[in-house]
């Protein structure tokens, strides 16, 4: 895959079927966007080309998980700030000057909401009237569904700040996870009896309601149960910096400035400021019992 910042560094010659649309998440609506496009690419001579709008936003997946999730899958992720004068392009144009003369689309592929352009004027009824003029079919995928609510970035949020961690990731259509180099705590966890690695999540990255977790951990290209902690750690910490802490069954090794990959899988309870480490202490212990048995009933392959 070739992974481009901006319209202008875009130089391919091929013609492409584009999808076009803010992809947060690359949730299991996206993955029809994005089935359908590959589906052409390995049809056709045409290049896949997944166009994200960069929103600088609180987000489901940073830049570089959604760049490492579409890597083997896709031909070309560009990446589009969402500048004034994106928004402020006349939809017309962007038909003619982007999606026709810069990006050679043969294929347009898009939910039935999507919307671009000043005032969103732009949507698949206006692609779908200049098909012909400039030589692409647009394919418009139904929304995909969870009960009766349409799977979005927005509702994923949503659950991830209520706790229902089983429910996003089934919606995601993958475990939800952080990933982050490795940094030093206070050493406390290792004199309490649970050592813990601590991942702090980029600044825009979305933290689960704050609470205790059953997860998965890769670390060393090997994967680990673990038990983990996200918020500030009120009892002990007085910054509130958020860091998702976990403890890793049998693992043995210092990650101290390795890179780890936690995926989060259940909520077991809310973060809780207690009175004394002590309590603190019985109550972790009581987690960790909570995670080996979450893990022991819900075993996993190692990837
Ligand atoms: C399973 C688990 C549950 C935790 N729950 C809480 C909690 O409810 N409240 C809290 O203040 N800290 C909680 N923590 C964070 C601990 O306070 C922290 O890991 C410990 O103090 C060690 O910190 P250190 O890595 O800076 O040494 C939890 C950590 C783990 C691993
Ligand atoms: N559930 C879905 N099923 C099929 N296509 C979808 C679904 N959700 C979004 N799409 C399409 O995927 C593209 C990108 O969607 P986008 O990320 O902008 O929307 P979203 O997931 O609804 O996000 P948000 O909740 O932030 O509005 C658009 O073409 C959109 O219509």
């Amino acid at each position: 895959m070739q992974y481009i910042k901006g319209l202008d560094a875009f130089d391919g010659r091929n013609h492409t079927a584009v999808t076009l649309g803010k992809f947060d998440g690359l949730h299991r609506g996206h993955q029809k966007l994005l089935n359908r496009i590959m589906k052409y690419a390995q049809k056709e001579d045409c290049d896949s080309v997944v166009c994200a709008f960069d929103m600088d936003r609180d987000c489901l997946m940073t830049n570089e998980e959604r760049r490492a999730f579409l890597e083997d899958k896709v031909d070309y992720l560009i990446e589009i700030p969402f500048t004034r004068e994106m928004m402020e392009m006349e939809a017309e144009k962007f038909i003619e000057e982007i999606l026709y003369k810069k990006l050679h689309a043969s294929h347009i592929v898009v939910g039935t909401d999507f919307n671009f352009g000043h005032e969103k004027r732009g949507n698949h009824q206006m692609l779908e009237k200049y098909a012909a003029k400039y030589g692409y079919t647009v394919d418009v995928v139904e929304k995909a569904y969870y009960k009766d609510r349409e799977i979005s970035s927005t509702y994923i949020r949503e659950l991830l700040l209520d706790g229902n961690i089983p429910l996003a990731n089934k919606l995601l259509g993958y475990p939800y996870e952080i990933t982050s180099v490795v940094e030093h705590g206070q050493q406390l966890g290792r004199t309490l009896g649970f050592p813990t690695m601590n991942l702090a999540p980029q600044e825009k990255k979305i933290l689960p309601k704050y609470g205790v977790y059953a997860c998965r951990v890769l670390v060393d290209g090997v994967w680990y149960g673990g038990v983990g902690n996200a918020g500030v750690k009120p009892t002990v910490a007085q910054e509130k910096r958020r860091l998702f802490e976990v403890y890793v069954y049998g693992y043995e090794g210092d990650a101290y400035g390795k890179t780890a990959t936690v995926q989060i899988l259940e909520f077991e309870r809310p973060e809780t400021k207690f009175h004394s480490v002590e309590e603190l202490k019985d109550r972790v212990m009581k987690d960790m019992r909570y995670g080996e048995e979450y893990l022991k009933n819900h075993p996993f392959d190692e990837r």
